[in-house]
């Protein structure tokens, strides 16, 4: 006869299942709470401290761990002398194990477990058991998926399970274990204070399969954090499934979006880089800013706003050819009108939203690991220049450097009174950066700011400024050649700032 040795904590379908067990001959074996939940179904079965004559004990910290129970999961049964111990030592095989664990991850979301609570939390008997069964997969079926529960009694009526099915749910129970015990390591690490171990234990687990990648012969799904949420959080009220390239621009946008928390701001943005970004105190008048600032690469990319998309914004937002619109609150009447453009992806997001500590970024054989760049200006401005910016340059300047930290390296951000007017993203020089933004510009410069995301080792940045009229310039300064660009703004007229921090972002 068979054995079933069925340990589950989220009991879902079990009886069911070990009644069709039952039905086809198998001997059902259960730890303590499982047995007792099947016994008052009615399903005969026998407590795993009957089969060993050892009692579960310290509150359920011992209940399976017990030599019975593992020889008779990992005694290999084409091996004679495997077969023949375990009948010398009176142990029967253990055929089919499905357990699921203790609810770790759900024990310490929201931050309320203790770090007692955490720790009884922690799984030792059920891992034990799917490993042995995963590592016996030749002879023992080891489920710890309950929606797998269907498909092995299907398999079973065929003759089956097949090796190569075996094989498939023991890799399914090794993927398990890992994402649990990772889980686990992340949040002691995280209590200890501990950053950039010796190992970093990244586990993430699917939410949908995506179209295809960044193009699309590319294969791809997109995956979340055991106890976050892409974006943070979103719900999509309309629109085509967001699309991978959609998906790394939202969070993007996010990203640039969180900069702003007293504002009212909104962001054009387009393959990561933002396109215009306004602050107003309507978000139809952020808009006109953020738009006016480019009306060309906008087409087909993102509209993210901290405010309310209302009829008006609608209005305007419909006559762009828009992949996405993210806003904390949408109107109905601005969905109703936003309803007739039936591509557009709508989503509902939350601009306070938490980031990940980490930053990984993927290399040939490895990645490199740094934390977030949430680094905000503090007491390090310093005028360099004779001549010091008066205060709506100040505050343009700092508008600016919000903005410039999120435009790919070499980044140059032109803008004035809470409107960017030229942004010079991802060039591979400094000064190309500078002269795209000014000839991309649909406004005078006169009087307006500049933030640069690096350092000038030379003086034409300066020069090609104050040509444009620019009148101040925010930079992080730090170069060998600092003087020669303080000598060029001196000599030009402007007010040069440095922070003391860069922004590079590549
Ligand atoms: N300690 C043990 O020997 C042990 N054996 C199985 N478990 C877990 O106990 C749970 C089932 O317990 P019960 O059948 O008592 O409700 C399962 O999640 C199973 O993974 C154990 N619990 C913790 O390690």
């Amino acid at each position: 006869m068979k054995t079933a040795l069925l340990s589950v904590s989220n009991k879902e379908g079990i009886v069911d299942f070990a009644k069709q067990l039952s039905d086809r001959g198998f001997r059902i074996l259960s730890s303590g709470g499982t047995q007792r939940e099947l016994a008052a179904s009615g399903v005969e079965v026998l407590a795993v401290s009957d089969l060993t004559g050892f009692p579960e004990c310290f509150d359920g910290r011992v209940k399976t761990l017990h030599p019975a129970v593992h020889a008779g999961i990992l005694a290999k049964r084409e091996l004679p002398e495997h077969m023949k111990k375990l009948a010398q030592l009176g142990i029967d095989t253990i055929d089919l194990v499905a357990v699921n664990l203790y609810p770790f991850k759900e024990a310490i979301s929201g931050n309320g477990a203790t770090l007692e609570e955490a720790i009884e939390n922690i799984d030792i008997g059920g891992p034990a058991m799917l490993r042995s069964a995963a590592k016996n997969y030749g002879d023992v079926i080891a489920l710890v998926d309950p929606s797998d529960y269907t498909g092995v009694i299907k398999e079973l009526d065929a003759g089956g399970p097949s090796r190569a099915f075996r094989l498939k749910l023991a890799a399914k129970v090794f993927r398990h274990v890992a994402h649990y015990d990772s889980i686990i390591a992340s949040h002691l690490s995280g209590l200890c204070g501990e950053s950039l171990t010796e190992k970093i234990n990244i586990t993430i687990e699917k939410v949908q399969d995506l179209r295809y990648g960044e193009n699309p012969h590319q294969r791809a799904a997109l995956y979340r954090y055991p106890l976050s949420y892409p974006l943070g959080g979103y719900v999509q009220i309309q629109g085509k499934e967001l699309s991978f390239n959609n998906l790394t621009d939202a969070g993007a946008a996010m990203e640039l979006l969180r900069e702003f928390t007293s504002n009212t701001a909104l962001i054009t943005l387009k393959h990561t880089n933002p396109c215009g970004v306004g602050l107003a105190d309507t978000t139809l008048e952020a808009w006109k800013k953020a738009y006016g600032c480019d009306r060309v690469s906008v087409f087909g990319g993102i509209v993210a706003t901290n405010g309310t998309v209302d009829s008006e914004l609608a209005g305007e937002l419909k006559n762009v050819f828009l992949e996405v619109i993210m806003a904390p609150v949408f109107t109905s009447r601005a969905l109703e009108i936003l309803s007739t453009k039936k591509n557009i992806r709508i989503l509902k997001i939350d601009p306070v939203f938490k980031c990940n500590e980490y930053d990984f970024k993927s290399i040939p054989g490895g990645m490199v690991v740094q934390g977030r760049d949430n680094a905000m200006l503090g007491e390090g401005l310093r005028i360099v220049t004779a001549k010091k910016p008066d205060e709506r340059e100040m505050e343009d300047m700092l508008f600016a450097w919000k903005v410039v930290k999120h435009v790919k390296s070499n980044a140059i951000v032109l803008a004035r009174q809470g409107q960017t007017l030229g942004i010079g993203p991802g060039q591979t020089s400094r000064i190309w950066a500078l002269e795209n933004a000014i000839r991309q510009s649909n406004y005078d410069l006169k009087g307006a700011v500049m933030a640069s995301d690096g350092f000038f080792p030379f003086q034409d940045c300066v020069e090609a400024a104050a040509k444009a009229g620019i009148g101040a310039i925010i930079q992080p300064g730090g170069s060998i050649k600092d003087e020669d660009s303080i000598e060029a703004a001196d000599r030009l007229g402007l007010s040069l700032v440095f922070t003391g921090m860069r922004h590079f972002k590549h």
